[in-house]
């Protein structure tokens, strides 16, 4: 990557203040109703994103992730819950509204790399169309901007090339050119690397990192890779519909100058007190239907209920 923050020549999306909250989303709930039976792929998922945060949301097939993605994105409503992003509240959105909110305040980036690009234009062309239909500045403003956008996502040396021409990793990392081309506040990315080897998703979560850090857009990466956490500092994972636990990554640099990657998991407590435990503690203790609580000074201790029984009345 060849642009640094400090070299960014846009403006760094953090003039409001990093602690804002730019995505929100409290109890969301999604049913989905077909023959008569009910699915429940959201269960009160609560989530926050701060500005300028590069988080991303990692859960098993079937756990909620496209779910939560396609109502974030304007696609889909919540059967309940509220979901506000960049300010834009999401369930009273109005038809223009949407308009506006999914060609200025989010930009995407799919997982099929043939979704994100139009297969007969080159990529410069490919980034310039957002450029035109905001038409942000002069026509020589845009062109810089063009050579700007590729060369901070190392692809300037593809400038000229269709979509055809280039390799997998060349063209989502053209298609994070294009989704952060008219300056969003927010860029969604749904499975980015899902077609992309290992070599190659590697590149492309940097090239994210690097896009999030130059411009300051809030990031939320999707996506079943756990290995996804290796490359942000803070990882969601969802489970049954739920943000069930959280790995916050951090740098430490000790006395010697030596650093050091720490990462730690929290569980993540809703608003109610409710929270899951990690599947592998409770397989450890064989937790089953229900546990002993005890409150002690700086912690609360969960132990197995000992009676082998769920009967009630026994
Ligand atoms: N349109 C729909 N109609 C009925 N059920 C649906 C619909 N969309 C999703 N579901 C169900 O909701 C649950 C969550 O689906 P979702 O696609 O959000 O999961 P996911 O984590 O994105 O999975 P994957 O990684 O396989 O895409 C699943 O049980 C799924 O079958």
């Amino acid at each position: 990557m060849v642009v640094t923050e400090e070299e960014a020549p846009w403006p760094v999306a953090d003039a409001v203040g990093p602690s804002a909250d730019e995505i929100r989303c409290r109890g969301l709930v999604r049913i989905f109703a077909t023959d008569g039976i009910e699915v429940q792929a959201l269960q009160g998922l609560d989530l926050t994103v701060r500005r300028g945060e590069l988080v991303a949301v990692v859960g098993a097939s079937g756990s909620g992730k496209s779910t939560l993605l396609n109502i974030l994105s304007g696609m889909d409503l919540p059967t309940a819950g509220s979901a506000v992003v960049a300010g834009t509240d999401l369930l009273s959105m109005t038809r223009r509204d949407r308009v506006r909110y999914q060609r200025s305040t989010v930009g995407f980036v799919w997982q099929q790399t043939g979704r994100n690009l139009l297969p007969y234009l080159t990529a410069a062309e490919n980034v310039r169309v957002p450029l035109e239909i905001a038409r942000s500045g002069t026509r020589a403003e845009r062109a810089a901007r063009v050579t700007q956008l590729l060369e901070m996502l190392d692809v300037g040396h593809v400038a000229d090339r269709a979509p055809a021409q280039m390799s997998g990793g060349q063209q989502q990392r053209v298609a994070i050119a294009v989704a952060v081309a008219g300056s969003p506040r927010v860029l969604l990315a749904d499975e980015p690397t899902g077609e992309l080897d290992e070599a190659t998703s590697v590149e492309v979560l940097e090239a994210l990192r690097a896009v999030n850090a130059a411009t300051g857009v809030t990031t939320l990466i999707v996506t079943h890779d756990p290995a996804v956490s290796e490359h942000v500092a803070r990882t969601v994972q969802i489970r049954d519909g739920r943000t069930s636990t959280e790995v916050l990554r951090r740098t430490e640099v000790d006395e010697h100058g030596t650093q050091r990657h720490v990462a730690e998991e929290f569980a993540v407590l809703d608003r109610v007190g409710r929270l899951q435990l990690p599947q592998d503690f409770v397989s450890a203790l064989d937790l089953r239907d229900r546990v002993r609580l005890a409150l002690e000074a700086d912690h609360v201790e969960v132990r197995p209920d000992g009676r082998g029984t769920t009967e009630e009345g026994r």
